[in-house]
């Protein structure tokens, strides 16, 4: 029986449902892997909760129910300590990070995975902001660039359940890949099939919100920058090219009308808030993120309102479609314990750097 302990910043909408997976599911962990997930750090925004044992994830999740910070549990809390600190002073031999996706400095989010990687800490990541701000930085410090260095896995991080990075990297390996379109934010698809239906812009939005897959600034969604980032991460990953947030031509979908989403419709398709990369002379990439009228015979044509989807063409394998569905954060979630299961097979002797 191998024992991982972990830390996990950011208890919310995609860190709670981690945690309870990993609570329920204890026993198959240990009976099909061999394996346990023990808690020893946790942060929310009101500070932390620390206990090399490993914290009782019951009252964890009874205080966050309660909308308590973790920092409020007896005898563990550590009122006002962040997530920084967590990685400097408890001894971990993974760090799972689900902050809020920042796209002016990519915090507090970056600095955690930052040292954790730099302590050779594995990673897995649900919060965009680190990856698309600095990619190539976060690759150097890790797996990504350089075998034996400690894991960074992002999985959570592009349609949740859907496992898009694994499909484009590792399953259609040496592959030369051709237009990948996609819809990847669930928040902004629900909204277009929504308002498509008849309901407002913003009893769609709060729909999205109470099953919780909006970001907590919704901006993000409707204007077209959380599908954006999952595509400059898409980019760096599966398509191998260096991309940045400006490489990429956005439009969110604020402006369709009611009439585009009933033209659309009658004629058998919808409108997409569709992604797309389209390759160009010289190995460039086209990357793009506008609302586009799709038909009934492309293959997202028929997405059902809570579903995601892409569609890679690989010149040796073919075209391959991916839907999930029934979104939820919850998806993000099971694609972080993936991850940990991927890092965990992997890395056979996991050093605990984390006091030094
Ligand atoms: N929701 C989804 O469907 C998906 C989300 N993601 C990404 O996952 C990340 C988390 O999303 P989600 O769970 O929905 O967001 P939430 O807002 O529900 O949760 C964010 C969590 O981070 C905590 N937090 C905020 N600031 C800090 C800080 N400075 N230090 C430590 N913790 C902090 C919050 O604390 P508190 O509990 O005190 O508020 C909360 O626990 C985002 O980056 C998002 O882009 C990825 C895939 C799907
Ligand atoms: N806000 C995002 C959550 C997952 O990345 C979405 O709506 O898809």
């Amino acid at each position: 029986m191998r024992t991982l302990r972990f830390l996990l910043t950011g208890v919310g909408n995609v860190g709670r449902p981690l945690l309870e997976m990993i609570h329920e599911r204890a026993a198959l962990l240990r009976e099909r892997y061999r394996l346990e997930l023990r808690p020893v750090g946790l942060a929310d925004s009101g500070g932390a909760a620390v206990d090399p044992r490993g914290l009782d994830l019951g009252a964890v999740l009874e205080a966050k129910q309660a909308k308590r910070s973790v920092a409020t549990l007896p005898g563990v809390g550590r009122p006002g300590m962040g997530g920084l600190a967590l990685v400097r002073e408890v001894e971990a031999d993974l760090l799972l990070e689900s902050t809020p996706t920042n796209l002016t400095d990519a915090q507090p989010g970056l600095d955690i995975v930052r040292e954790a990687l730099r302590r050779g800490m594995p990673c897995v990541l649900a919060s965009k902001g680190p990856l698309v701000l600095a990619f190539q930085e976060l690759a150097a410090l890790s797996d990504w660039d350089t075998p034996g260095k400690p894991a960074l896995r992002f999985s959570g991080a592009v349609g949740g359940a859907m496992p898009t990075v694994n499909v484009g990297r590792r399953d259609l390996a040496l592959g030369k890949l051709g237009l990948m379109e996609g819809v990847l934010n669930s928040t902004s698809h629900l909204m277009l099939c929504r308002m498509g239906e008849g309901l407002t812009y913003e009893a769609a939005l709060k729909e999205a919100q109470e099953i919780g897959i909006a970001e907590p600034d919704p901006s993000l969604d409707v204007d077209g920058w959380d599908t954006a980032n999952k595509l400059v991460i898409l980019a760096n990953a599966v398509l191998r090219v260096p991309t940045v947030l400006k490489d990429v031509a956005v439009t969110g979908m604020r402006g369709v009308t009611r009439a585009e989403l009933d033209a659309a419709r009658a004629k058998g398709g919808q409108v997409l808030l569709l992604a797309r990369a389209e390759p160009r002379e010289g190995g460039r990439w086209e990357l793009s993120v506008r609302p586009t009228v799709v038909g009934g015979e492309h293959p997202l044509g028929r997405l059902g309102a809570r579903e995601m989807g892409l569609v890679y063409r690989s010149d040796i394998h073919g075209k391959l479609t991916l839907i999930s569905g029934e979104q939820g954060a919850w998806g993000a979630s099971a694609a972080m314990l993936r991850d940990v299961l991927d890092v965990a097979s992997q890395s056979l002797t996991l050093t605990p750097r984390a006091s030094r």
